[in-house]
């Protein structure tokens, strides 16, 4: 099991220069929304481009809310995710404050979307952030979003310990 101390010396690293186009690292292995060991994870796959974010994903039947439509609350765990990337462009860490998803269209599953998201200003701690998921084959756009993401220093994680066995992993 990876102790928290190997966690935050391990993210703590991934806060350095990411060229234009590279894939950012996953928060860690057992990451809900990123990480390459959580069997019930998402598995997000995430690019810089330019000052923003990118990617591409898919649900699956893990994720279904009514018949082949993804569960509500599934897509607000991507897009919170994804957000997450975004603090790779900045300085530091931070933590969702505020989330507010509008969804325009049934996310279905099979169906690739492709995520966006920027940041929009920064206030002191305050990081507000904007993102969008539209459907890759038409450019539909299905679910747009905003949030507020608030800088926190090392103290915020150690409110928490690691448990499970499938937090081992590159985090890459
Ligand atoms: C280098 C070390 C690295 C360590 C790394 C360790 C491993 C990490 C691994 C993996 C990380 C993964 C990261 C991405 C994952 C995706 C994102 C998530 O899922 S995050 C989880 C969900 N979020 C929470 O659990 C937060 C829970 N909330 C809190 O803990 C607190 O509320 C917190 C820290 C966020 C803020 O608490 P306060 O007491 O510091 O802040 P107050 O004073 O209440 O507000 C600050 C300012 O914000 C304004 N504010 C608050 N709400 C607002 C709103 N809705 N709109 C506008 N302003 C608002 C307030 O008015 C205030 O403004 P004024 O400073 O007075 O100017």
């Amino acid at each position: 099991m990876t102790s928290l101390e190997d966690l935050i010396s391990t993210w703590a690293a991934k806060f350095r220069t990411h060229p234009d186009g590279s894939r950012l690292p996953a928060h860690h292995a057992a990451c809900l929304g990123c990480g390459e060991n959580n069997p019930h994870g998402h598995h997000l796959r995430v690019h810089r481009e330019g000052d923003g974010v990118v990617a591409r994903h898919t649900f699956d039947e893990r994720h279904v809310g009514a018949p082949g439509i993804a569960h509500g609350g599934a897509v607000a765990a991507v897009v919170d995710d994804f957000y997450g990337f975004l603090l790779y462009l900045t300085d530091g860490p931070a933590v969702t404050r505020n989330l507010v998803l509008d969804y325009l269209a049934p996310v279905l599953l099979g169906v690739e979307y492709e995520l966006r998201a920027n940041i929009t200003r920064t206030e002191g701690r305050k990081l507000f952030v904007e993102a969008t998921m539209s459907e890759v084959a038409t450019s539909r756009r299905v679910v747009c979003s905003t949030a507020l993401f608030l800088k926190v220093d090392v103290g915020h994680f150690l409110q928490g310990e690691p448990t499970g066995s499938f937090g081992q992993g590159s985090g890459q």
